[in-house]
């Protein structure tokens, strides 16, 4: 019997990339859709490419016709907060838009069991607390509103049109695949351990610590970890669940502990055995003090275990990947 397919919007991405890998691990062919504006076509090694934009809903059809996926795991998005703020039609348009597009060819073509990346920022400025499931949201930009927007969007297309979805939040995702095959490249980088690598390898002169005068222990901001693994096995198990007749259901996805930015400095010391240059500078605009994730229900209710979610695992991971380069196109 021929392998069943699941559509990967962002395929050649971080997460989507490392989906992919699972899915072909559990016996599924993903198969990838990117219009690689930010993702990699040297990502795309798991299963067969479809290049496209979600903006071309004739491309859709024609993707859904020829592979019939039984499923959608859907992670193709824009998401640099700074720019959603500069340029939220941007967002509007590549997020909001494109999805709706993606919604309609699917349910067009009866594929009705649907993954989503969403994220914790569509909770906005609520420092302190552990983000969960009820946690209430509350945007504070076009990054975060739009992620929402999709969460309401996928809950009208599930009354109107049977769509069943699960629905993902996370925040700080981190490392790579163990075997160095994949891993995280964005130009350009934002993230706080690909740059802490860049300055320990000399790609970059030095990181700077976004504020030091934060009311945390150490001064710097406080952010939960999540190893990409243990992310996208948490997207699997959705998507058995979804598959044995569940439906609608939002889980979060963290380890509950955070680590300040210091942390996570001195862990890649240790990790690289080296020294890493920094410097420390004013706080980034839009940065909450602490932001952690509950995870209760996405442990009881999918038997989610994150085991490599272990600082120093994820950054020796990550250092793994950094040493063998980046990617090119
Ligand atoms: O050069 C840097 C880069 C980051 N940081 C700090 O490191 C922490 C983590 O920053 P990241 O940019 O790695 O991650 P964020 O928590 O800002 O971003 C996460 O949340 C965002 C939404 O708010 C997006 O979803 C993004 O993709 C996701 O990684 C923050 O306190 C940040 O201020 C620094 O000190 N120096």
């Amino acid at each position: 019997m021929a392998e069943e397919t699941v559509l990967v919007t962002g395929g050649g991405g971080y997460i989507g990339s490392h989906c992919c890998k699972a899915l072909r691990r559990a016996g599924y062919t993903p198969v990838a859709f990117d219009n690689f504006v930010t993702g990699w076509r040297e990502a795309v090694r798991f299963g067969p490419l479809e290049e496209g934009d979600l903006s071309d809903r004739a491309r859709l059809d024609e993707v859904f016709a020829r592979w019939k996926p039984v499923a959608v795991m859907h992670f193709a998005a824009l998401s640099q907060v700074g720019e959603s703020i500069r340029d939220p039609g941007r967002y509007w348009r590549g997020n909001v838009s494109a999805t709706l597009n993606l919604i309609e060819a699917a349910t067009a073509a009866g594929c009705l069991d649907f993954v989503f990346s969403s994220t914790c920022a569509t909770y906005g400025e609520q420092d302190g607390v552990v983000l969960d499931e009820d946690t209430m949201q509350a945007p504070i930009n076009a990054y975060g509103a739009s992620k929402r927007a999709i969460e309401d969007m996928l809950r009208d297309f599930s009354i109107s049109a049977c769509l069943r979805h699960t629905i993902f939040r996370y925040f700080n995702v981190a490392g790579a695949d163990p075997d160095g095959e994949i891993g995280e490249c964005h130009v350009p980088e934002t993230h706080l351990i690909p740059l802490v690598l860049d300055a320990i390898s000399g790609r970059r002169d030095a990181i700077t610590i976004f504020g030091t005068d934060y009311k945390t222990p150490d001064g710097t901001c406080i952010r939960d970890y999540v190893h990409v693994c243990d992310l996208v096995d948490a997207h699997l198990a959705g998507l058995e669940w979804l598959r044995q007749g569940n439906s609608n259901r939002v889980f979060c996805l963290g380890t509950g502990q955070g680590f300040s930015v210091r942390e996570v400095i001195e862990a890649a010391s240790r990790v690289t055995g080296q020294p890493v240059p920094v410097l420390e500078g004013a706080r980034r605009e839009g940065d909450a003090t602490q932001l952690v994730c509950g995870s209760t229900r996405a442990r009881t209710e999918l038997g989610w275990d994150p085991q490599r979610s272990v600082l120093e695992d994820m950054i020796s991971d990550a250092w793994r990947w950094h040493q063998r380069g980046a990617y090119k196109n």
